[in-house]
This record gives structure tokens, sequence and C-alpha cells, in this order.
């Protein structure tokens, strides 16, 4: 799922990466239409989303199927930031993050923001995979982590924030600021809300 991330300057590629059926459109669309419209979005191609404040959205293909990879892989190279997906219900999912960064470090800049993001946060009963886990994975590949889900929005919008103020940060660095940090913003809003439902 390929898209723009639109930051103050200018648009940055960004690409929702993760197995098929993970919520890599649902997410998008809770963050860009604030809802959650259940059913698979088997035709990603064709979805139109709306300009909303800082962020446009160019969707050009589905990710996550085996026929599109090669059309995947052409975008990781000019791609500025990736999120990356699992479902917290989808061992597979899971167990499959390790090939996916394998091929995100193969074809992707190596500058690039990658975030890793245990979507589906809502389906607690049905999880298989423990917010441990993915902590630990995210600490071995040294990239930040967050739990979401598309259907509640929880962390739907501080994961995409985090992004574009990364991507922004990156464009537009000056010297005499403090470098802005992702890992601890992400921390420091999770704290805020942490009376509100974030994971
Ligand atoms: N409960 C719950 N269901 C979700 C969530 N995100 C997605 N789903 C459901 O999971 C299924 C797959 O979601 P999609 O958004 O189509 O997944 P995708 O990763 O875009 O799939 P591909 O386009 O095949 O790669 C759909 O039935 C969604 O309604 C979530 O956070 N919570």
């Amino acid at each position: 799922l390929i898209f723009y991330l639109k930051t103050l300057h200018d648009e940055k590629l960004t690409i929702l990466v993760g197995d098929s059926g993970v919520g890599k459109t649902s997410l998008l669309v809770q963050f860009d239409q604030g809802k959650f419209i259940p059913g698979s979005f088997s035709a990603t191609v064709g979805i139109g989303f709306t300009t909303m404040h800082v962020f446009v959205f160019q969707i050009w293909d589905t990710a996550g199927q085996e026929r599109f990879r090669s059309v995947t892989h052409a975008y990781y190279r000019d791609a500025h930031a990736l999120l990356l997906l699992y479902d917290i219900t989808s061992k597979s999912s899971f167990d499959n993050i390790r090939a996916w960064l394998t091929e995100i470090h193969e074809y992707a800049q190596s500058d690039v923001v990658i975030m890793l993001l245990g979507n589906k946060a809502d389906m607690n009963s049905d999880r298989t995979i423990r917010r441990e886990e993915g902590e630990r994975l995210a600490r071995e590949y040294s990239v930040p982590f967050m739990e979401t889900s598309a259907k509640t929005g929880v962390n739907v919008e501080l994961a995409f924030t985090a992004v574009a103020k990364e991507l922004k940060s990156r464009a537009i660095q000056h010297p005499s600021e403090p470098k802005f940090k992702i890992h601890e913003y992400i921390e420091a809003q999770k704290e805020k809300s942490s009376c509100c439902g974030f994971f």
C-alpha cells in the first residue's frame, strides 16, 4: 500500500507493508476518515482518499500479495518511510516481519524511517502475539513500535503523526535545533494518553 505523507515542505513517499489481511488499508482509512469500514479491501487499487489536513494519499497498488511484490520492490527505493504491520492475532504475520525487514534492508534506502505496528489491538481475546514480543522485535531492529487498532482508532493518529514529524524534521533540520527523537516522542505521547486506552 503506497501513499504520500505530506509534510510541510514536500510529499514523502510512505509505504504500508505487511502480510495480506493485517489491516493496512483499514489503518489508512481510519487515519484518513476517522472510521472503520469492516470487510476486506481486496481491491485496494482505486480507493480514493480525501485530502485531510497535511496528508495526501495516492494509492497505487495492493501490497502483501505475491503478484505485486515486484512493483513494491521498485517503490521501496524511493520510500521515505515504511509502516510495517502485523496482526496481533496472526502468528504467521508476526513471523513474516523478519522477512519483510530483510526485504526492506535489501531494497530501501538505508535512512528510511521504519515503524513496526501490531494491528488489531482491539482483538485482545484472540491475541497470539504478546505486546512484549512486538517490543522485543522492534528493539532488536532499533525501530519504534506500538500496537494499533484500525477498528477503535487507538494509536492510529500517533503512528502517522510520529512518522510525519520525523520526516519533517529530517527535511528541515536546522543545526541549532535539537534533533527530533521519534522514540521519545512516542513514549511521551503514550504516557500523556495512558489514561485513555493506549496500548
Ligand atoms: N478487529 C479488527 N479488524 C481489523 C482491523 N484492521 C483490519 N481489520 C479487518 O481485517 C481484514 C483485513 O483488513 P484490510 O485493511 O483489508 O487488510 P490489508 O492489510 O489492507 O490487506 P491486503 O490489501 O490484502 O494486503 C478486514 O476484514 C478488516 O475489517 C483492526 O484493527 N481490528
